[in-house]
């Protein structure tokens, strides 16, 4: 299969790169994040959640963020919804595309939401509706596609069972989350193949988290598998709360690297995306996580 000319990054740092982060981190400065992201040219930003702030206290200013944001025409700005109490709050901050989360395995999906597979699609099904009638864009998300930290290996089959439902209640995307980095290109092709069969593959994305340092090369997997969507976090913030041990997902700077010397497009400017990067992991007072970032920075 020929590589797509065009290439959707979903940026999802300001949400699921901020989410683990124990230190307090100021409504001004997620905002400035997601400011810079808009001017680097990311078209898709990932805000914010509206979920409990007991499972994740970092989200709960996500109603402030939202409101000190500068909002671009023909930028997404999305947001997490668990639950129709969630939706609520994200229609009050005027967000237009929200994302549900399930997962493909039972222990995780208990750990990050508190009920059964069977149970979350069951308490998505009013959240499509009630969006539907507002005409608000929902995306899925499926964790655990390639791994589950309790469960262990987790089936394509299973995969493509979850992702089938979510489909077919009407999520217009389907994010295939590698929640625990384990995946490699191997897994990643035959992920795409069994799922593919479900749910066309220009309604699915790739979300690799880089654990195990595999996330380009699953990407580059999924481009050959015909997938011209990906989340991507930048400067590689991030982790998950239910996951110990879990990075952050695969750095954007990095991405966009591989894709431009594949002379893919993305409308994404690299120098402006690693300033974007670099404030913020001042902010955080690290390092950021992308080589290429780090690269660019010891040639200054
Ligand atoms: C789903 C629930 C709410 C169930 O949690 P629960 O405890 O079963 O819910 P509940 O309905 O019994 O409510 C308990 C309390 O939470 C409140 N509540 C209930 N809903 C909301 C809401 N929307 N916003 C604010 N508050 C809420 C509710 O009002 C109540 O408050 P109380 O009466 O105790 O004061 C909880 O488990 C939760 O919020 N989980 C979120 C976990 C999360 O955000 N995880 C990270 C995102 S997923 C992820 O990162 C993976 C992904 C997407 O990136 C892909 C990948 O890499 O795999």
């Amino acid at each position: 299969m020929s590589l797509p000319r065009y290439v959707r990054l979903v940026e999802v740092g300001p949400r699921d790169g901020l989410q683990n982060e124990k230190q307090p981190i100021r409504v001004t400065d997620k905002v400035r994040l997601v400011n810079d992201l808009s001017a680097a040219g990311l078209a898709y930003i990932e805000v914010g959640s509206f979920v409990s702030p007991k499972w994740v206290p970092q989200m709960a200013g996500s109603t402030e963020v939202f409101a000190g944001i500068e909002r671009h025409p023909g930028v997404t700005y999305a947001a997490l919804t668990p639950n129709l109490k969630g939706l609520q709050a994200a229609i009050d901050a005027g967000v237009k595309e929200v994302a549900v989360f399930a997962a493909a395995s039972e222990s995780f999906s208990q750990r990050n939401i508190n009920c059964s597979i069977a149970d979350s699609l069951l308490r998505f099904q009013p959240v499509l509706e009630m969006a539907q009638q507002r005409g608000i864009r929902v995306r899925g998300y499926v964790s655990c596609v390639l791994g589950c930290p309790y469960d262990g290996a987790v089936s394509p089959h299973q995969v493509a069972a979850v992702c089938r439902e979510l489909h077919a209640m009407g999520c217009h995307e389907i994010s295939l989350g590698d929640t625990i980095g384990v995946g490699t290109a191997g897994g990643v092709r035959q992920l795409i193949e069994v799922v593919g069969r479900d749910v066309p593959r220009e309604r699915l994305a790739g979300h690799y988290h880089d654990t195990y340092g595999q996330a380009l090369a699953n990407i580059y997997a999924s481009l050959l598998e015909g997938i011209a969507v990906f989340d991507s976090s930048v400067a590689g913030l991030g982790g998950c709360p239910y996951a110990r041990g879990a990075t952050g997902n695969v750095a954007s700077e990095d991405v966009l690297y591989l894709l431009q010397g594949l002379g893919i497009e993305t409308g994404v400017d690299l120098a402006r995306l690693i300033d974007a990067g670099s404030h913020i992991s001042k902010v955080l007072g690290r390092e950021s996580a992308s080589r290429v970032a780090r690269a660019r920075a010891a040639l200054r």
